[in-house]
């Protein structure tokens, strides 16, 4: 029962529920008893004689009512029980996909897609079984049995039925062995279907460098292997399952095959009459039902078990990054940024990525990082996100420490576009207004279109036949690379951001283009911060300070001409990029 305390606010919350449902159960195994008895009845009045036709025409009438309302009731626990177990899949859905959403980068370094995928289908898919038809196959067969004994002790008394239930014990061993290896199949099969979504997931997203590399059957093998995979765990189940079912029906069927020998045996002898046996055997056919039923919940408790198991370990971790109690109400941003020594390694390797790191940029200012690709660039702009934590004290904004910054105030603040651009599969209107205003309101149109139009794609958009309702991605229009990047940039713009992030968001836009983009990002981030990566020169020669890294260093820093004037790195990188330039100019 452990793993799933983690329902018990929703079971609580669904109390009324869940004791209406059992009320039903109880009220139709009740009404169950009555039908066996009044054949009983029936019998021996038959067979004494005293019945005309209008009293078994009673007998049918009453045997009939009880059915309709039997059938009422149980239309009844099926919308509490099964309906509560719905409900339940529903919050524990919403709770795991809540948790996701607030673990960091690294959580998602170290977990499969596919795996996440499979918890959030198939996991709480079992879990709702559990909840739902394993509720009510528990509580059912529990009064069935209890009141079957009961009745059955009243009507032929202890000897018989102390026989018809000496298989019971037996019952109980298969079910508990049983049980413990039901549990550990199922985690394998939960595990094997979790690698193959994974593979799909992976598969269709990369589908592009699969076919352009040819890998189309490679990877059609691969999948068959994972398929195969899948099946023998499933098979391995399901030999558990062949073996575990028929048993636990054998064992009910030798309780029967007692109480037939047995009870035939009374009948001779005169112990009991012949209405007593039949109404005693229909009583043990009632009891068929509740000792499949044990092996049934069982099956679908360890099933469960095993499922809630995989989401509780995903629930239970706590979130590297959030807020602390410690962290101040602060609902904006000025702007200015200070790296105070900065050294970062990222978890679980061993070699710091960034030494030694100090500069700072004041509102208004624009700094630039420029270096060789691996030097640690975009990792400055992860930290500064809060994607990753510094150490205390090396991280400041507006002269405080970034872990101190309610983390909705710093990504509020920033505007960021990524190295690789993702866009969401919905028009282009709803990519750029992605963010939405601080109000909770949708952009405007006009809003949108200014985004656009600072980000030079405005013109690119409207060529489109339907504009800012053109489809992206799967179902829609696929964005060149520069597009792409434009589109993204009006996303990050248009939040208004106090800190402007562009990681190498300019490399696929032509030198014009470019100079159009920064002109205008000029005047909106005036008085905000810019901090921008790039790989080519002409991006950030007028930034207030170029930094340029290298392994992990700023190993040279100062304005354009300055960098120059020193013919370090900086003026290398300068030469060949002009090289490049005249050569490109020459090819033409
Ligand atoms: N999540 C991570 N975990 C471990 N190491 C990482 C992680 N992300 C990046 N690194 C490593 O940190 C180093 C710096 O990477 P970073 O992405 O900051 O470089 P960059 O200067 O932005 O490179 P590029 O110009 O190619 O984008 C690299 O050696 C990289 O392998």
């Amino acid at each position: 029962m452990k793993p799933f305390l983690t329902l018990r606010e929703f079971i609580y919350a669904h109390r009324r529920e869940y004791l209406l449902g059992i009320f039903w159960v109880f009220f139709v195994d009740l009404l169950g008893l009555v039908t066996p008895r009044l054949l009983g009845h029936l019998i021996d009045d038959l067979k004494a004689g005293g019945l005309d036709k209008a009293g078994v025409l009673y007998y049918v009438a009453l045997i009939l009512g009880i059915a309709v309302l039997v059938a009422v009731s149980r239309y009844y626990w099926r919308i509490y029980i099964m309906g509560t177990g719905r409900k339940a899949e529903i919050w524990l859905r919403d709770r795991f996909y809540a948790h996701l959403q607030k673990l960091s980068p690294n959580f998602f370094n170290h977990h499969k897609t596919g795996d996440l995928m499979a918890n959030a289908t198939n996991d709480l898919n079992a879990i709702r079984m559990t909840l739902g038809p394993g509720l009510l196959s528990a509580v059912d067969p529990t009064f069935v049995l209890t009141f079957t004994i009961l009745m059955m002790l009243y009507t032929v008394g202890w000897k018989l039925t102390l026989f018809a239930l000496l298989p019971m014990p037996v019952m109980v061993i298969t079910v508990t062995l049983f049980g413990r290896l039901i549990h550990k199949r199922f985690g394998e099969v939960q595990a094997a279907f979790g690698s193959l979504t994974d593979r799909v997931q992976e598969n269709f997203a990369g589908v592009r460098v699969v076919k352009t590399f040819v890998q189309e059957d490679a990877e059609i093998a691969k999948f068959t292997a994972e398929n195969t995979n899948n099946y023998n765990a499933n098979l391995r189940l399901i030999q558990v399952n062949g073996i575990y079912n028929p048993l636990v029906q054998f064992v009910g069927v030798l309780s029967f095959l007692i109480a037939l020998s047995y009870g035939g045996i009374l009948v001779v002898r005169g112990e009991i009459t012949l209405g007593e046996f039949v109404a005693f055997n229909t009583y043990l056919a009632l009891m068929t039902w509740p000792m499949m039923a044990i092996g049934f919940v069982i099956n679908l408790y360890q099933r469960g078990a095993a499922s809630m198991e995989r989401i509780n370990e995903i629930l239970h971790t706590e979130p590297d990054i959030a807020d602390a109690p410690s962290t101040l109400e602060k609902a904006t941003l000025e702007g200015s940024i200070e790296f105070n020594r900065l050294t970062f390694t990222y978890p679980g390797t061993a070699t710091p990525v960034l030494k030694d790191i100090t500069f700072r940029i004041e509102p208004g200012q624009t700094v630039a990082l420029i270096g060789r690709t691996g030097s640690g660039k975009s990792t400055i702009l992860n930290l500064l996100l809060r994607l990753y934590s510094p150490e205390p004290g090396q991280l400041l904004l507006d002269g405080v420490d970034i872990r101190s910054i309610p983390l909705a105030t710093l990504r509020t603040e920033i505007g960021y576009v990524p190295q690789e651009n993702f866009l969401f599969s919905k028009t282009i209107r709803d990519n750029i207004g992605f963010a939405g205003q601080p109000s909770g309101q949708p952009f405007t149109q006009e809003q949108i279109e200014a985004a656009a139009a600072l980000a030079q794609v405005h013109g690119n958009i409207t060529d489109f036949p339907h504009s800012y309702d053109t489809m992206l991605g799967e179902r829609g229009v696929t964005l060149s690379g520069g597009q792409k990047q434009r589109v993204s940039l009006a996303r990050a713009v248009i939040k208004n951001p106090k800190i402007l992030l562009l990681d190498d968001s300019l490399s696929a836009v032509d030198t014009h283009t470019e100079e159009e983009i920064l002109r205008g990002l000029k005047q909106v981030m005036e008085n905000r911060t810019s901090l921008i990566v790039a790989h080519r020169i002409s991006t950030i020669q007028e930034a207030d300070e170029i930094l340029v890294l290298d392994q992990g260093q700023i190993v040279e820093r100062g304005r354009h001409d300055d960098l120059l004037a020193r013919h370090g790195i900086y003026y290398e990188i300068y030469q060949k990029q002009l090289l490049e330039e005249r050569i490109a100019r020459e090819v033409d």
